[in-house]
């Protein structure tokens, strides 16, 4: 009925030539499916016995025919072939016929006898192209085939006998021809089974029952079986299985339940729509009834329900022929909305896990979904309206129905003969049927027929539309496309979550990129900070570095002086030393001074010695004098003479006495100073040892702590530059850090205020170790300074000496001096006064010059003697008496400041003066004294 043909038929049409003559094929696959009508859906993916395996060319199922012929319940049937790939004619449509046994209607045409008859079954092997050949043979009541040829299809085919009268007869062959004995569960099986089979799978599927009125057709369909189970008819069973065999959760069941009353479209479960339009899909040539009501099936109560309901609302009446007789044409619809599993469904280069190459976008496992539709459709019976007795509005529903039932006539035959122009849109319900009768539906039909041969002309035109309704070959086209709805759902879910995701990943993304922010102007506040504090650090570290140059620099010269000074000093040390070997000298001079005092000592004790024989001698002189003083009184002068003479001796001696105690005291004195300068000497001997122990320790220290100090100083240098060169590095790193990304200046910065501390700490150690030098520096300048001013001390102290040892040597001289002018002067002898006075006048008469500024009155007194000089006023001499009066003068002057001759003086002056020789001299010595200056 369907004029166009399907893109995508997994199984074509066969040609019209073949089509037009070919009678009905059955396969050996329906021999297996048959033999076990409870045979489960994996069965039908089995390989065909017929096709799988024969022994000697002849089919397995055939060899197994043979052995139970009779065995109608078990003998397979076209219909059985579910298995669409392995049916060598798929899309044909399956007829089979049914005779109602007679039922209590019939009684009137209880003198009619049966005109139809089963004939037994026969199993025939024929080769496909013998049979597309001589098709004509198939109209034979026996082929017999060669069984030579290897291919060869079992046809099964179901012989009917339709007995014209009682001499002749007809033969057709059906699919499946079921005597009046057959039950409601084979016909289903054998029927409709492998339809629903094929919708399960995803094919559209047709079951129809034609035929006259009353021969049962509603019966077959559309019986529930209320009492009686097995009377169920096969929507209630087809709807059973497909319950059974889908699955409320994944799979979609649903029914729409019609009639086509009058060419009036009208719902039978909604029995207010009425006349609902038909819509045809342009593109696909689908037809649909959108208007109608479509149940989501549940459960098979449900269903029951909606059949009675259905029932309910069905027309009907009671006729002749039918107490029951629909007046409608019922179409049952269930429509199977399927999911496919992946590895059954259609073939997608893409799926989820892999990548589109082109986008480069994850690819999606499209769904898809498989949306069968099964039609069981109970046609309203024909009806001879003389015979049905239909009147008034029956008639006219009749004609409607047989006008339907015209066109679908019509139809079948222009699909049957392959004719170019199908008529489907001639009545609603060609067009209807339009997918189940050469469209892509796998139909199959059930022609009902009455037994009586009193309506034989209209058995014989159901079974001629059975006929030809089995010539048309349908493509069946799996009804499987893209799920694009789930699809869309699934990916409308995903779009949500990947949304949420999305959002929740941007506020995330917000939130961090605002903390990044943050912690951005933080590092830059701090990095501008740092680098601030650097900036002023560098500049500070640059001034310290300066200020330590300078300081270096200063340090150095310091040093320099330092060792300058420390060269001056060794110099100084040198000439100390030098000194040390003058005293050393000195030392020997003076021992030699010593010895030579030990000498004049020891001519002192002979001095001494010879004073004690002087004093002897005197006292041998005394007593001599006693006894001269008794010879000598005449001379009274000369006794004077002698007496004065004698008391200046003694005086003299006296004098001497007391010269000679105080030079051995001051020998003595001299002796013991002479001591002490010895053991100042040793004293300062050790003390120049120990200086220049003190002065070599603190120059060793003093060259430790220079060199201690110059390498502290050429580390601290090579710090300060390896610091200066840190420095320049760390300004160049930041430099290089300043152009640095800001995604970088976290780490960086990090990095950089890392290296700022340890710069920091380093400086800061630095200065540490600069504050403890300097603090050492100036301990060392102390100790400098300390050793300096020990050093002038120690100079000053040996200056002192040398002054001491000076002036003890002038002294020692001067005594020297002394010692030999006493010699000089005191007389050995009486010739030795002469000598004396000799002496004493030379000395006067060189003058107070001769004896120099200390030895002029106290020397000339302590020499001579203040009696002897004055005795010298009374010499003969003139001259003689003129210097003793300018020695006595200058005497006098120089006592005049001391106050202590004077008296002495004038008293001897005035007994001068009382002398005769001394007297002319005495007025102007008195007179002089006083001018005296
Ligand atoms: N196979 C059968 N076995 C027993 N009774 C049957 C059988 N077929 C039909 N009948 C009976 O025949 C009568 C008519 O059957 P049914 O109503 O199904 O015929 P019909 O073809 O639907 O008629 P119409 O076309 O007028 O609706 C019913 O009473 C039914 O019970």
């Amino acid at each position: 009925m369907a004029s166009s043909s399907s893109t995508t038929a997994s199984v074509g049409r066969p040609s019209s030539s073949h089509r037009s003559e070919r009678p009905p094929l059955s396969t050996s696959a329906s021999a297996s499916a048959a033999s076990n009508v409870n045979s489960s859906r994996s069965s039908r993916s089995s390989i065909p016995t017929s096709l799988s395996s024969s022994t000697n060319g002849i089919p397995t199922s055939r060899r197994s025919r043979s052995l139970t012929p009779s065995s109608r319940t078990r003998s397979p049937s076209p219909f059985s072939s579910s298995c669409l790939s392995n049916d060598p004619e798929p899309g044909r449509v399956r007829v089979a016929v049914r005779i109602r046994p007679r039922i209590a209607a019939d009684l009137s045409d209880a003198d009619y006898p049966d005109c139809v008859e089963v004939q037994p079954e026969e199993s025939l092997c024929v080769p496909v192209c013998f049979i597309a050949s001589f098709s004509w043979l198939f109209t034979m009541h026996t082929v017999y085939l060669i069984q030579e040829v290897k291919m060869s299809f079992v046809l099964q085919l179901k012989k009917l006998k339709l007995r014209k009268n009682n001499w002749s007869a007809e033969y057709f062959r059906f699919d499946e021809v079921f005597a009046t004995s057959a039950s409601q569960k084979r016909v289903y099986e054998v029927v409709a089974k492998s339809v629903v089979e094929s919708v399960l799978d995803g094919y559209n599927g047709t079951v129809m029952a034609y035929g006259q009125t009353g021969t049962g057709k509603t019966y077959t369909l559309g019986r529930v079986g209320k009492d009686d189970d097995s009377k169920r008819g096969i929507m209630v069973r087809a709807l059973e299985d497909i319950t059974t065999n889908t699955s409320p959760t994944s799979d979609c069941v649903e029914i729409s339940y019609l009639q086509l009353y009058m060419e009036s479209i009208q719902d039978l479960l909604a029995p207010e729509k009425t006349n609902i339009p038909i819509v045809e899909d342009g593109r696909t040539g689908e037809v649909s009834v959108p208007g109608a009501t479509v149940v989501k099936l549940n459960s098979m109560d449900q269903f029951v329900q909606l059949l009675h309901m259905g029932e309910a609302n069905r027309h009907a009446a009671n006729t002749k022929l039918n107490t029951e007789s629909s007046r409608s044409h019922a179409i049952l619809m269930v429509f199977i909305r399927r999911s496919v599993p992946e590895q059954e469904g259609l073939d997608i280069s893409l799926r989820e896990t892999e990548v589109d190459k082109k986008t480069g976008r994850p690819g999606y496992h499209v769904p898809t979904i498989r949306k069968s539709k099964l039609l069981i459709v109970d046609l309203a019976g024909s009806e001879r309206l003389d015979k049905s007795g239909s009147e008034g509005h029956l008639r006219e529903e009749a004609k409607f129905i047989n006008l339907s039932l015209t066109s679908l006539g019509k139809c079948i035959n222009a699909l049957a003969e392959n004719s170019p122009h199908i008529p489907t849109r001639d009545s609603k319900l060609t067009r209807l049927l339009r997918d189940s009768f050469g469209g892509s539906a796998r139909t199959s039909l059930i022609v009902t027929i009455g037994p009586s041969s009193r309506h034989h002309a209209e058995t014989s035109s159901t079974i001629m539309f059975g006929q030809r309704a089995m010539k048309i070959v349908n493509a069946v086209k799996l009804k499987e496309e893209f799920d694009y709805e789930s699809l869309c759902r699934k990916l409308e879910i995903q779009v949500d979550h990947l949304t949420e995701e999305v959002d929740k990943q941007q506020k995330l993304r917000e939130n961090y990129r605002s903390e990044m922010e943050i912690k951005l102007r933080e590092y830059q506040n701090s990095l501008a900070e740092a680098e601030k504090s650097l900036a002023s650090r560098s500049e500070f570290l640059e001034q310290d570095n300066a200020s330590l140059e300078s300081r270096m620099k200063d340090f150095v010269k310091e040093l320099k002086s330092l060792k300058d000074h420390n060269d001056l000093m060794h110099d100084e040390i040198a000439q100390l030393e030098k000194s040390m070997k003058n005293n050393k000298l000195l030392e020997k001079e003076n021992s030699q001074l010593a010895q030579k005092l030990k000498d004049v000592l020891d001519d002192l004790s002979q001095q001494k010695n010879y004073n004690d024989v002087m004093r002897d001698e005197v006292a041998s002189l005394e007593m001599s004098l006693k006894l001269s003083k008794q010879q000598q009184l005449e001379n009274s002068t000369y006794q004077k003479v002698l007496a004065d003479t004698t008391q200046m001796y003694e005086k003299e001696l006296a004098d001497l006495m007391k010269q000679s105690e105080n030079s051995h005291a001051l020998a003595e004195s001299a002796e013991g100073h002479l001591e002490e300068l010895k053991k100042k000497l040793t004293d300062n001997q050790i003390l120049m040892q120990h200086v220049q122990m003190e002065n070599s320790g603190y120059q060793k220290t003093l060259a430790e702590t220079t060199q201690m100090y110059e390498g502290k100083i050429a580390s601290l240098t090579r710090e300060i530059n390896e610091e200066h060169a840190r420095y320049i590095d760390a300004q160049e790193q930041l430099n290089i850090l300043r152009k640095l990304s800001s995604g970088q200046q976290n780490s960086v910065q990090i990095e950089e205020q890392k290296e700022i501390r340890e710069l920091k700490s380093r400086l800061q150690e630095m200065h540490q170790v600069h504050e403890a030098t300097g603090n050492e520096l100036q301990s060392l300048k102390k100790e400098h300074n300390d050793l300096e001013a020990e050093k002038g001390r120690l100079n000053d102290e040996i200056h002192t000496l040398r002054q001491a040892l000076k002036v003890e040597e002038m002294r020692r001289k001067a005594a020297e001096n002394d010692l030999v002018n006493i010699k000089k002067v005191v007389p050995e002898s009486e010739d030795g006064f002469e000598e004396k006075r000799s002496y004493t006048k030379e000395k006067l008469n060189r003058g107070p010059s001769s004896f120099g500024q200390r030895s002029s009155i106290a020397k000339i007194c302590e020499e001579v003697g203040l009696q002897k000089i004055l005795s010298l006023l009374t010499c003969e001499e003139l001259d003689v008496q003129i210097h003793a009066v300018k020695v006595v003068a200058n005497l006098a002057a120089e006592a005049t400041k001391r106050g202590l001759f004077m008296k002495g003086v004038w008293m001897h002056c005035s007994c001068c003066c009382s002398h005769q020789r001394i007297q002319p001299y005495s007025g102007w010595l008195l007179v002089l004294l006083p001018i005296w200056p």
